[in-house]
């Protein structure tokens, strides 16, 4: 098990942040841990990175116990904090050189790491350049190459895309799909379609606690499984509709286009056809809604609210 998380809780004054945060994670890839904000995200990371005590629970990272030895726990972990650990005034070397130190690589294997790492993160051509002299989006490397020159095996990241520009993003998720090739990535985001884009599990945060857990696959056909998208050219009242069999509540997007929220039961395509031609509802297309995710994360977190 790369980590296991019991029980975690913690409170930072009188009120819990996180409550029974109970995670696995086995196997190779990205996980994502997606919340609103203020769920919870960045205080289970911290604690799972052994930069804030938990209040109750543990953490096992690759099986060590992080409270009892959290030296060895360390060792495996990489952690990109919300806003990156950079001291501006060095130059990428310098600072990886620092970070190297830190990590307690032997003095001997520094300089190789600083090479490779950078090599992978593609900053080698700026290893002399001042980091505050950096765009964001190579600021951001930095942030993730010193989350990696020890060779952790859980790299954690928080919110990593946030903030970049559109050819930002699409280098950073290059680059942490290349890192998730070796290493396990959590990493969190307040967006549900960057956690689809790039993970192969979604654990969903809500006030603090866990609202769903399991793969994206799942999870794509759970929303996938309780609604529809159609468009009758001549659509009947919302009341009408709710009148065929499943159907459980529906939703006017345009004049024609509906969403139909039934009971899961795949048949009701086949009765909101059989509807429409017998009432001449006119039903020009009917398919999947892959728009309606972020409306099912909100549906999941309102719930557990
Ligand atoms: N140092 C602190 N002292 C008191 N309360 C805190 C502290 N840090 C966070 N909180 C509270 O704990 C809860 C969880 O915060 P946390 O930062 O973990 O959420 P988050 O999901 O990471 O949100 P964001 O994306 O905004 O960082 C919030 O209600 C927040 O106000």
């Amino acid at each position: 098990m790369i980590l296991k998380t019991e029980n975690l809780s913690h409170r930072y004054s009188s009120s819990w942040a996180i409550r029974d945060i109970n995670i696995e994670i086995a196997e190779h890839g990205i996980i994502g841990l997606l919340g609103s904000n203020g769920a919870g995200k960045s205080t289970t990371m911290n604690i799972i990175c052994g930069t804030l005590n938990q209040t109750e629970g543990n953490v096992y990272i690759n099986g060590i116990d992080a409270r009892k030895d959290p030296e060895a726990a360390k060792r495996e972990i990489g952690f990109l904090p919300q806003t990156p650990p950079l001291y501006t005034d060095l130059t990428i070397d310098e600072y990886l050189t620092y970070c190297a130190n830190l990590r307690l690589i032997e003095k001997h294997k520094i300089k190789p790491a600083v090479e490779e790492v950078k090599e992978r993160c593609g900053i080698a051509h700026f290893s002399s350049r001042l980091i505050k002299n950096l765009s964001g989006g190579y600021r951001q490397r930095v942030g993730i190459a010193q989350s990696i020159i020890h060779k952790p095996k859980l790299v954690v990241m928080d919110e990593p895309t946030n903030g970049l520009d559109p050819n930002q993003l699409i280098e950073a998720r290059k680059l942490i799909r290349e890192i998730s090739q070796e290493h396990t990535v959590l990493l969190s985001s307040h967006i549900l379609s960057e956690i689809n884009l790039l993970c192969r599990e979604i654990i969903m945060v809500e006030s603090g606690r866990i609202v769903f857990s399991d793969t994206m696959e799942a999870f794509n056909n759970y929303s996938k499984a309780s609604t529809v998208l159609v468009t009758l050219e001549n659509p009947p009242s919302k009341e009408d509709l709710q009148q065929v069999k499943g159907v459980s509540s529906v939703e006017f997007l345009t004049p024609t286009q509906v969403r139909i929220y039934y009971d899961g039961d795949p048949d009701i395509r086949e009765r909101l056809v059989t509807a429409s031609v017998q009432y001449g509802w006119r039903l020009t297309e009917i398919g999947f809604d892959k728009g309606l995710l972020d409306d099912i994360f909100k549906q999941l977190s309102s719930q557990h609210a």
